[in-house]
């Protein structure tokens, strides 16, 4: 199936929201009516513009009540462009989409006349609307620290004021749940939301595909006119550690390039025509030399009981986020640390003139939505590691300016170890292990003309400021 529509045209008024609501339909969609029309869709949802004959599942009416609707939204937004776009489709999708029964269901409906013609309807007073992991997460991400642009200093970024919630409680999923709730005195009638990634059969027998509409990232260059758009920024310490254990330790490793190289040129995909400027440290040979460091660390064994010839390694000390692979914060887990995926380029069929995406392309995305499993360069590959978590560019990298994590100038690579303060046995085993490490790391450095390394062990309590215990 397809798809087709839920509702086309409008039918009166919600009874106890008094706001205008929605004709249940079930047919093929239909051509909009006038010219304006088709310039509104093509101004505000332009992912379902197809031209002039564009079919809908939304009238002219519907649409022009959409876009008045959303002038707060378009006040409050309307600096980060790549935001303003994924909070509107949102509504495009659910208003308009040709197809949009594979995702909305009309859960409950109310008889309605029309006073003119006397025709009988039925209007739509509540719906079910599911959408994908990547379209909430992304939208959601785009979207977080977009600050207010009458205030841009003020504290509170905009979703504070959309979500029903103070920012730093705001969630993908509240913001939803808030936005379908008529109590926020905006909305016409319940939405409610349902975030999946699998398609399922609903309670009427229906199948529901979950809404997934491509997410545009934030990047500096959406930036219009003269306030900043800071979409991307972290405000406050970040959920680096939301799903450690109350105390952690940290082994990391920061990793920098020696000598002068140029800056690597690269040339964005296909339709662009800029270049995105990375700092040395992205060269492809050098993460390569990087990975062969990162993996040596993870088969160290130390030494830790000499009757016995017993070993520890990382993996017997790790923490592991979901009961799977060691976490591991580092730009090499957006590649799930693979040196065949760094290698990965896809080019254009048939003649392979161009590049349409390379590791750089992956990378730069990643910085933007790391809880992506799919980005949305033509390599379609996860940012998530290969413990099933992100990590947050803000923690792989170090010397990047704003959110500009191409120019860094170091690579941070954190290995998360267990370490209860109650549990001798592993904190000796963590404190052999650290010790060979230390050393291996010293002597390693010794043999790579090309790279500078340092490697410290610090204790964290979860949601402190980081106790520094020894530096290597
Ligand atoms: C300030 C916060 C709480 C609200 C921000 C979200 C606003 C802009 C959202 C919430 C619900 C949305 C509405 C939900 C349903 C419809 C019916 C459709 O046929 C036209 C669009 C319209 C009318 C949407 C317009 C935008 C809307 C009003």
């Amino acid at each position: 199936d397809s798809g087709q529509c839920v509702w086309y045209g409008q039918c009166g008024f919600d009874p106890a929201t008094k706001k205008p609501v929605n004709c249940a339909y079930n047919g093929p969609a239909k051509p909009l009516q006038t010219p304006h029309a088709v310039s509104l869709l093509k101004q505000y949802c332009p992912d379902l513009y197809q031209g002039d004959g564009t079919r809908t599942c939304c009238s002219d009416e519907q649409l022009k009540t959409l876009v008045d609707n959303i002038a707060v939204p378009v006040q409050l937004l309307g600096h980060c462009p790549s935001c303003l776009h994924n909070f509107l489709n949102i509504y495009c999708y659910m208003t308009c989409a040709p197809d949009h029964s594979q995702f909305v269901t009309v859960d409950r409906t109310t008889p309605y006349v029309d006073p003119k013609t006397g025709q009988k309807d039925l209007q739509v007073n509540e719906v079910n609307y599911a959408v994908t992991d990547d379209f909430a997460v992304g939208m959601f991400n785009s979207c977080a620290t977009v600050r207010l642009p009458i205030w841009p200093s003020a504290k509170e970024p905009a979703i504070g004021i959309l979500c029903g919630h103070s920012a730093d409680e705001c969630t993908p999923k509240n913001w939803l749940d808030y936005m379908g709730n008529t109590g926020n005195q905006q909305t016409p009638f319940q939405i409610n939301f349902n975030i999946t990634d699998k398609p399922y059969i609903n309670r009427a027998g229906h199948l529901v595909t979950p809404q997934n509409a491509p997410t545009l990232p934030c990047t500096p260059t959406h930036t219009q006119g003269a306030l900043p758009c800071t979409c991307g920024q972290p405000t406050k310490r970040p959920q680096f550690d939301k799903h450690f254990p109350p105390i952690y330790r940290t082994e990391q490793l920061i990793v920098r390039r020696t000598g002068h190289h140029p800056k690597i040129e690269h040339q964005d995909p296909p339709p662009a025509i800029s270049t995105t400027t990375f700092s040395p440290i992205f060269d492809k040979d050098f993460l390569h030399q990087v990975l062969d460091l990162q993996d040596k660390v993870y088969a160290l064994r130390a030494p830790y009981d000499n009757h016995n010839d017993n070993t520890v390694s990382l993996t017997d000390i790790c923490f592991r986020l979901h009961h799977t692979d060691c976490t591991i914060l580092s730009v090499l887990n957006y590649f799930q640390n693979n040196g065949t995926r760094i290698d990965r380029v896809v080019r254009d069929q048939p003649f392979g003139f161009f590049t349409l995406a390379d590791y750089l392309d992956h990378l730069k995305y990643c910085t933007w939505v790391p809880e992506s499993k799919i980005d949305t360069t033509a390599l379609h590959e996860s940012c998530l590691g290969t413990d099933g978590g992100p990590t947050y560019p803000w923690t792989a990298f170090q010397g990047f300016d704003g959110y500009n994590y191409q120019n860094a100038t170091a690579l941070v690579i954190t290995f998360v170890v267990n370490y209860d303060n109650n549990n001798d046995a592993e904190k000796a085993k963590v404190q052999k292990w650290e010790t060979t490490a230390n050393e291996f790391v010293k002597n390693y450095a010794l043999h790579q003309p090309n790279m500078t390394l340092s490697f410290s062990s610090e204790t964290r309590h979860r949601g402190d400021k980081p106790s520094l215990t020894l530096i290597g």
